[in-house]
C-alpha cells in the first residue's frame, strides 16, 4: 500500500546493545525509564543515538501533563549507567524485541525517527492506544500518531498492532484509512502508526446535539462506508469492529474506515474458524452472539445496518448491556429466526438461544419515516447473514437510486472539531438527554435527529482486548452470578486472525457440541420466519462461500461464559427483564 517511510535510521555500530533478551520486550526497561523521567533533562545531540533530544526542563513535563499539553516528542536519554537498557535494533532500526513479536508486519519497513514529529495534542484513546495529533517536521503535514500502549509490555498489545499493520498494508482505498508510516524510538518501548489526520469521527458527530443529518447526508456517509467495506471484503479483510468511532471523517466530508486492530484476513473459499468474540456489542450480529466461528462479510454488513439506522433515528438502535439483552433486542426488532434456521444451524442446544415465542420483524414499522432507506435497513439487518448480501449489492441497490439522493461529500457541512476524546463530555450530555427524554415523549415527526441519544456504545465495551486471565476471572464471576456482562475480546493469538487458526485448546466461552456449527450457505438458504420482508433490491445472493466447522464437539457448550444448562436457565428466562429498547416493541 505504499507506506511513506522515513529514511533509514542511522544506527551506529557503537550502539550500546547489552540487552540480550531478543525474544521478549525488555520488561525492566519501562519501569525504570518512568522512574528516571523526571530527572532526565537533555537538550543536546545524543551521541549514542544520534537523536536530537528535545529540551526539557526538570519538572516541565509534569506541568505540561497537568496542563494537558503533550508538547514535543520527548526523547529520553538514559543516564550513562542506564544506557545498557537500550534495546538492540536490527539493521532497519527496529528494536529486536519488537521484531520478535511483530517481525512479519514490519521487517521490510524502515521506521521514521520519533524526533521528526512534533506532538500537538492528544485526540483519542482506545483500548490499546493513545492517538495524538502531530506535525510531520519533514513535510509540515498534520498527521495522527497512534501509539500502542505496551501495558506491562505484553506481547498481545504488539500483536494487535501487528495485525493492524498487516491488514492496512493490504488495503488502498479512499474510504479506508491510510497507514503512512511507522515510528519508533530505539530507546523507548513504543511504536507509533502514522495516519493521515482526520478531523472527526462519526460517533462524535452523531452525538453532537447541534448536528442533524439529513437523508442525503446519511446516504453520503453510507455510500462511503459501503465503498470502503467493499474494498476490504474484496481484498479478503473483515473489519470486525465497524462502529461510529471507527469511521473517521475529514473536513472535506470524506469518510474513512479506521481501527483495523480486530480485523482479520479471510478467504471465503478456505474454511478457517475465527473467534466470535469480536465487534462492539451494539453492532454485533446475531450469529456472533450465538457463537458462530465461521462467518464472513455479513458481520460487517450487520454493523453497517446498525450505523445506517442509527444515523437516521439519531440514536443507537440496539444498545444492549449484555449479550443476552443484545440478542433479545435483535430478535425483537428483526424477528426471531425460523425453526429451520435453528435446525440447520446445528447448534447443540439451540433452544438455549431461541425465545419460546417467536418475534415478528418490525423494522418496517420502526423505520416507517424513512421509506427510501427501509429496504436497505432490512437487508443489512437480516438475521440470516446470507441475506445481507454484499457491500457491492448494497451500493448498486435502490437505496442509492431513490430520491433523496446521496449528497456529495464536499457539500457536507464543515463541522466544528469533535473527537472521541470528548466522549466523556458527550456521555455526560447524553445522560442528561436521556433523563430529559424520559420526560419528553418522542414527537413522532420526521426528525432525523432525536435529541435523546443514549450513552455511547459501551464500546468495544471494555471490549477490544482482554487478557486470558481477566477473561477467566470474569467467567468465574459469571458462573456464580447469572447477571452477565458484556464480554471482552480475547487476545489476538486466540483468533484465526493474521493467519493463525483458532487454537484447539481455546477454552472460549461460546462453543458448540454439534457436529457442524458452521453458518454454511445451506443452513441459511431459507428466510427467517419472523422476518416480515426481506430485500428484493440488493442484488443477487452473496457469493460468499461459508465454511464448515472443524471443531466438532471441541468445546463444552456455554453461553456468556457460563453454562446455562448447568444452572437450569433458558433463553426465555434470560430474556425476562426490562430494557430501554428502541422501537415500539422494545
Ligand atoms: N487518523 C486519525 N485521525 C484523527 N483521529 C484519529 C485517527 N485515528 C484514530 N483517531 C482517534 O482516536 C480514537 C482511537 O483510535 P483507534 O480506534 O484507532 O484506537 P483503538 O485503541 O484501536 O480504539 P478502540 O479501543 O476503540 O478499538 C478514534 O476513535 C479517533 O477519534
Amino acid at each position: 500500500m505504499g507506506c511513506v517511510l522515513g529514511k533509514q535510521s542511522q544506527s551506529s555500530s557503537s550502539d550500546i546493545r547489552h540487552s540480550r533478551n531478543t525474544q521478549a520486550p525488555p520488561r525492566n526497561l519501562r519501569r525504570r525509564r518512568s522512574s528516571d523521567e523526571s530527572s532526565l533533562v537533555v537538550s543536546v545531540n545524543d551521541s549514542v543515538d544520534g537523536v536530537v533530544a528535545v529540551k526539557e526542563k526538570r519538572g516541565e513535563r509534569q506541568q505540561q501533563r497537568k496542563a494537558g499539553h503533550t508538547g514535543d516528542f520527548q526523547v529520553m536519554v538514559p543516564s550513562p549507567d542506564k544506557r545498557r537498557m537500550i534495546p538492540e535494533t536490527d539493521t532497519n532500526g527496529w528494536p529486536s524485541w519488537l521484531m520478535a513479536v511483530a517481525g512479519e508486519a514490519i521487517s521490510d519497513l524502515t521506521p521514521r525517527r520519533a524526533n521528526t514529529f512534533q506532538k500537538l495534542d492528544k485526540i483519542g484513546q482506545g483500548t490499546y492506544s493513545n492517538v495524538y495529533k502531530a506535525r510531520d517536521l519533514l513535510t509540515g503535514k498534520i498527521v495522527a500518531l497512534k501509539k500502542v500502549r505496551f501495558d506491562n509490555l505484553e506481547p498481545e498489545s504488539v500483536e494487535f498492532m501487528a495485525r493492524e499493520i498487516l491488514v492496512l498494508r493490504k488495503l488502498d482505498h479512499p474510504n479506508v484509512i491510510k497507514l503512512e508510516g511507522l515510528v519508533t524510538s530505539r530507546m523507548s518501548c513504543s511504536l507509533y502508526l502514522v495516519f493521515e489526520y482526520m478531523e472527526h469521527d462519526l460517533a462524535g458527530l452523531a452525538a453532537c446535539q447541534e448536528i442533524n443529518f439529513t437523508e442525503p447526508q446519511v446516504k453520503c456517509y453510507m455510500k462511503q462506508l459501503l465503498s470502503g467495506l467493499e474494498h476490504c471484503h474484496k481484498n479478503g479483510v473483515l473489519h470486525r469492529d465497524i462502529k461510529g468511532s471507527n469511521l473517521l471523517i475529514d473536513n472535506e466530508g470524506i469518510l474513512k474506515i479506521a481501527d483495523f486492530g480486530l480485523a482479520t484476513t479471510y478467504d471465503p473459499g478456505q474454511k478457517k474458524p475465527l473467534t466470535s468474540r469480536v465487534v462492539t456489542l451494539w453492532y454485533r450480529p446475531p450469529e456472533l452472539l450465538i457463537g458462530a466461528t465461521y462467518y464472513g462479510v455479513g458481520v460487517d454488513l450487520w454493523s453497517a445496518g446498525c450505523i445506517l439506522a442509527e444515523l437516521l433515528s439519531g440514536k443507537p438502535i440496539m444498545p444492549g448491556r449484555t449479550e443476552v439483552e443484545q440478542l433479545r433486542k435483535i430478535f425483537k426488532l428483526c424477528g426471531s429466526p425460523s425453526e429451520e434456521y435453528w435446525k440447520k444451524s446445528k447448534l447443540a442446544n439451540a433452544t438455549l438461544f431461541k425465545p419460546q415465542h417467536p418475534y415478528k420483524c418490525c423494522i418496517a414499522e420502526t423505520f416507517k419515516d424513512f421509506p427510501s432507506s427501509l429496504s436497505l435497513i432490512e437487508t443489512l439487518l437480516s438475521i440470516d447473514p446470507e441475506e445481507r448480501s454484499t457491500a457491492t449489492a448494497a451500493l448498486n441497490g435502490e437505496f442509492f437510486k431513490t430520491e433523496p439522493f446521496a449528497c456529495e461529500p464536499s457539500t457536507l457541512p464543515k463541522y466544528p472539531p469533535c473527537k472521541e476524546i470528548d466522549a466523556k463530555l458527550r456521555d455526560a450530555e447524553a445522560r442528561q438527554r436521556s433523563l430529559a427524554a424520559k420526560v419528553n415523549a418522542v414527537d413522532g415527526t420526521r426528525r432525523i435527529k432525536v435529541h435523546k441519544r443514549p450513552t455511547r456504545a459501551v464500546p468495544a465495551p471494555e471490549a477490544n482486548a482482554e487478557t486470558q486471565a481477566n477473561l477467566d476471572k470474569w467467567r468465574v464471576m459469571t458462573q456464580t452470578n447469572a447477571k452477565s456482562k458484556s464480554e471482552k475480546f480475547p487476545p489476538p493469538h486466540q483468533d484465526g486472525a493474521v493467519g493463525h487458526p483458532v487454537d484447539a485448546s481455546n477454552k472460549g466461552p461460546v462453543s458448540f457440541g454439534a457436529k457442524d456449527t458452521s453458518f454454511s450457505s445451506s443452513i441459511f438458504n431459507s428466510k427467517s420466519s419472523g422476518s416480515a420482508k426481506r430485500s428484493t433490491h440488493a442484488g443477487g445472493p452473496s457469493r460468499r462461500k461459508t465454511n464448515r466447522d472443524s471443531q466438532s464437539g471441541r468445546y463444552q457448550k456455554s453461553m456468556l461464559g457460563f453454562k446455562p444448562s448447568s444452572i437450569g436457565i433458558s433463553m426465555d428466562m434470560l430474556f425476562k427483564g426490562k430494557s430501554k429498547a428502541f422501537g415500539s416493541q422494545n
